[in-house]
């Protein structure tokens, strides 16, 4: 099955007796946003951080996470093959946007000019021609937020988490980076948890809500 797929996920912090959330099964089908809602604290981004892999030394987890009906809950980060997206766009200060992008780029992407080819096409698609060579210091936030997506993309994952990658963005912005995200993780055909707090973010997802 095409599709993320979370069984019976429990997570609880190791100086806690409750798990933070009531037991958490969900099927998110490729092609669909699906919006997780739910207050302050309730561990949104713990889950995030256990389906990516990711969960901290302070967390104790049970429960399975399945991606294309394959059991990814044992396996490393890097061989999920699930992206994330988080509120703070972190860009390597040291490398230029291209190089950003090219560090996002799958391993099956050879060769030099491959590569740069890949990199230049994202950054068209990005609204960002010609950025290549730029600083990363010198970008907007929105084109920060729009970089950090396509790396995310390049690495083409199987599946997409984002974790209130709107929130910094103030309201103009934030429609059009909503927009720009929604369009390019929809044209991907691939399953996707969309962390946030603001209803009109899961309006625009149009897919079904959950709340912890
Ligand atoms: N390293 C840690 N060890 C143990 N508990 C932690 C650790 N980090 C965070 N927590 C606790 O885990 C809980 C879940 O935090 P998390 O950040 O996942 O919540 P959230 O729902 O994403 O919140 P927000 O909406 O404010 O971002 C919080 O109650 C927090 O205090």
């Amino acid at each position: 099955m095409n599709a993320l797929q979370l069984l019976q996920v429990r997570v609880t912090p190791r100086n806690a007796e409750r798990p933070l959330f009531p037991d958490l099964t969900v099927t998110i089908p490729a092609g669909e946003v699906l919006t997780l809602m739910g207050p302050s604290g309730i561990g949104k981004s713990t889950l995030v951080d256990f389906i990516g892999g990711h969960l901290g030394p302070g967390f104790r987890a049970t429960g399975r996470v399945l991606l294309n009906g394959r059991d990814m809950t044992a396996l490393p980060a890097e061989a999920r093959g699930i992206g994330i997206l988080f509120q703070d766009a972190v860009l390597f200060p040291h490398l230029s946007v291209g190089d950003n992008l090219a560090f996002g780029l799958s391993g099956a992407v050879r060769g030099r000019r491959d590569r740069r080819r890949k990199v230049e096409d994202a950054l068209d698609r990005a609204g960002l021609p010609g950025f290549y060579d730029r600083d990363p210091a010198t970008l907007s936030g929105g084109q920060r937020a729009r970089v950090a997506l396509m790396r995310a993309l390049l690495a083409e994952p199987r599946a997409l988490l984002l974790d209130e990658p709107f929130a910094k963005l103030d309201p103009e912005l934030r429609q059009e980076i909503r927009a720009f995200v929604l369009d390019h993780v929809r044209a991907r055909d691939i399953p996707v948890l969309m962390v946030t707090h603001d209803a009109s973010d899961a309006e625009a997802a149009g897919g079904p809500r959950i709340s912890l």
